[in-house]
């Protein structure tokens, strides 16, 4: 039995114009469907505003679904009411963004990592030797150093291993992890990443990673699911689709990645650079079709492709395959 099961998972921003007019909706996340099993690592892929934060946070059910199902540990969770979700909230745990805005200024490093076992109700005895085991853990040593200090006192990278830390001390079953080296500095997002996989496979925690930078991902993946503009465009086995992906904006992504050879950094791109569509009005068929250069006139400006399995676990949705 998987951990998570997500099927067709819909998350519509209402949105309204002027006082009087329609109600529309931005739909950021239309019809996502994958399965995690224990300790398996997905990274969530595309371009900014894809929907891939929209779909962390609803998965963790910090946002209200509009349709589809969150199946987690066989139980439906996708409308249960907060104060029935106090389970889920003690097995799951998220790592954001940005380290210098997602820690209290006014807490110390001992109190912003006591503070989800206080809420847990772990014994102050207990609490200090797991602090002192989790800045060891992400390699904060010695950890009496950092105790005392304030977030303003830390590095970049050393705020982040503050926010692993704290998101792994309760031992979650389940992390998304949304950009979380983005806005570190190049040189060390490597060494996080690879901090995190070693965490994550000694714990056997299972992760939605979430990156717009796909070079990244393979330092974390074990599959991967790629976003165009709210809707997933291919899924499978990271290795796969890294090999060959299906996707012409899959390919796009991959062929975007910076190349060590200088004669290939001048190659023409196969997909012209453009802006993701709107999402209360995306294009009708493939929502792809307006920057495809493989684009079928007659056929994918008019339908929207099926998601199929077009080798063994992979999938696409495209009229080429
Ligand atoms: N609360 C909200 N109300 C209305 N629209 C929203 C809301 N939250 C997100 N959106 C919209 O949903 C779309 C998807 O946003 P989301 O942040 O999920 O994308 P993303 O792929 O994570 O992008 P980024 O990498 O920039 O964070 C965007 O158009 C965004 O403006």
């Amino acid at each position: 039995m998987p951990l998570l099961e997500v099927k067709e998972l819909r998350t519509w921003f209402p949105v309204k114009k002027g006082l009087f007019g329609p109600t529309r909706y931005v739909k950021a996340v239309d019809g996502v469907s994958f399965t995690l099993e224990r300790g398996e690592v997905l990274a969530v892929i595309g371009e900014s505003g894809s929907g891939k934060t929209t779909l962390g946070r609803t998965v963790l059910r910090l946002i209200k679904p509009t349709g589809g199902k969150i199946i987690f540990e066989e139980k439906d969770i996708t409308n249960t009411p907060e104060s029935q979700l106090r389970w889920y909230r003690f097995s799951t745990a998220m790592v954001f963004q940005d380290p210098f805005s997602s820690l209290n200024p006014y807490h110390t490093v001992q109190y912003i990592l006591e503070e989800p076992l206080i809420l847990r109700g772990v014994p102050p005895e207990e609490r200090h030797e797991l602090v002192v085991k989790a800045l060891e853990e992400v390699r904060l040593t010695p950890p009496e150093d950092f105790l005392k200090k304030y977030p303003h006192m830390l590095s970049g990278g050393q705020r982040q291993r503050i926010g692993i830390a704290r998101a792994l001390i309760t031992r979650p079953k389940f992390v998304v992890a949304d950009e979380p080296v983005s806005m570190l500095d190049v040189s060390i997002r490597a060494e996080m990443l690879s901090l995190m996989r070693s965490l994550q496979e000694k714990y056997g925690i299972t992760m939605i990673y979430i990156t717009h930078d796909i070079a990244t991902a393979k330092y974390l993946s074990d599959k991967i699911l790629v976003m165009y503009a709210g809707k997933m465009v291919e899924y499978g086995p990271f290795r796969d689709v890294i090999k060959e992906p299906l996707h012409p904006y899959t390919q796009a992504l991959i062929e975007a990645l910076p190349d060590p050879d200088p004669t290939n950094r001048f190659r023409i791109r196969k997909v012209p650079p453009g802006e993701p569509p709107s999402l209360i009005n995306p294009p009708p068929g493939c929502r792809f079709h307006p920057r495809c250069p493989y684009a079928i006139k007659g056929k994918c400006e008019k339908e929207e492709p099926p998601f199929i399995e077009a080798k063994k676990n992979h999938f696409v949705a495209c009229w080429l395959h």
